[in-house]
């Protein structure tokens, strides 16, 4: 990936995947779905790939745990970044098809609501990448059953935003919960279960997951609101988290 210094980081609590990419030229940085809980980590991690952050961003208002970006501001200095229509706080707020420079590297937005209304799926074009957040997760795809959630919405944002990028570009995902790193459109495009139906037969499949609320959805949407928080691992607040205590 020449000009890409480029990393997947897992988080085994959440099964949430963050990335790093850097500029290879300039080595400035973002880093994509960064968990609260794992942010020395990260810090260590773009220390020890001689990048310097500049960004701390989110796919979207995080369901399941609790964001890293502003912890990760407080320790490096970076903006936090995320989309305008999640109506969370942060530096920078991003609508449909703006791009973030991050050094040499041009990372485009596009809006992708359907998981949530503030879905952002952000495409680096010049080396065929999405990060699709909870919107296509590989041979699946976000809930939507709560926090805006709409089936409909989300089989046109899919279809129209992501699978409608050449076939040769990767899909990295938020989440996965098999141990699956990465997949393709094409792979997509063919494979998923669940986006390769018609959307009325893929409402139906997404009115019948059945999945349980997560676990941590009460103080994770709060604390998200808020882009996480501001101290850098704090004890207290990580058991308080555990304990299901939402912030003050
Ligand atoms: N068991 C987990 C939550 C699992 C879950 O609901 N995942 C979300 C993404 S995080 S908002 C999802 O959209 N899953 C879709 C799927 O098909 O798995 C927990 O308790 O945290
Ligand atoms: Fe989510």
């Amino acid at each position: 990936m020449s000009g890409l210094v480029f990393r997947q980081l897992f988080d085994t609590t959440s099964s949430t995947y963050t990335y790093i990419i850097g500029c290879a030229v300039t080595r400035l940085a973002a880093i994509i779905d960064p968990v609260y809980e794992k942010v020395s980590r990260d810090v260590k991690m773009v220390n020890e790939l001689d990048l310097k952050l500049k960004y701390a961003m989110n796919t979207h208002c995080h369901a399941d745990h609790v964001t890293g970006t502003a912890a990760l501001r407080s320790a490096t200095g970076c903006q936090t970044i995320i989309s305008k229509a999640s109506a969370a706080k942060a530096d920078m707020y991003l609508n449909d098809n703006d791009i973030v420079k991050i050094g040499n590297l041009n990372l485009e937005a596009r809006s992708t609501p359907g998981h949530t209304d503030g879905c952002m799926t952000f495409v680096l074009h010049s080396h065929k990448l999405c990060f699709t957040g909870d919107a296509l997760m590989i041979r699946a795809c976000g809930r939507t059953d709560f926090q805006q959630g709409d089936a409909r919405k989300l089989y046109h944002s899919v279809h129209g935003r992501i699978l409608s990028l050449s076939e040769d570009y990767s899909v990295y995902p938020a989440h996965d919960y098999q141990g699956r790193t990465q997949s393709s459109v094409r792979e997509e495009k063919l494979y998923n279960p669940r986006l390769t139906k018609s959307e009325d037969e893929f409402v139906n499949i997404m009115e019948n997951l059945g999945l349980k609320y997560p676990a941590k959805i009460d103080v994770s949407v709060p604390w998200n609101m808020r882009c996480g928080p501001t101290e850098v691992e704090d004890k207290e607040i990580m058991a308080d988290i555990a304990a299901n205590k939402p912030p003050a």
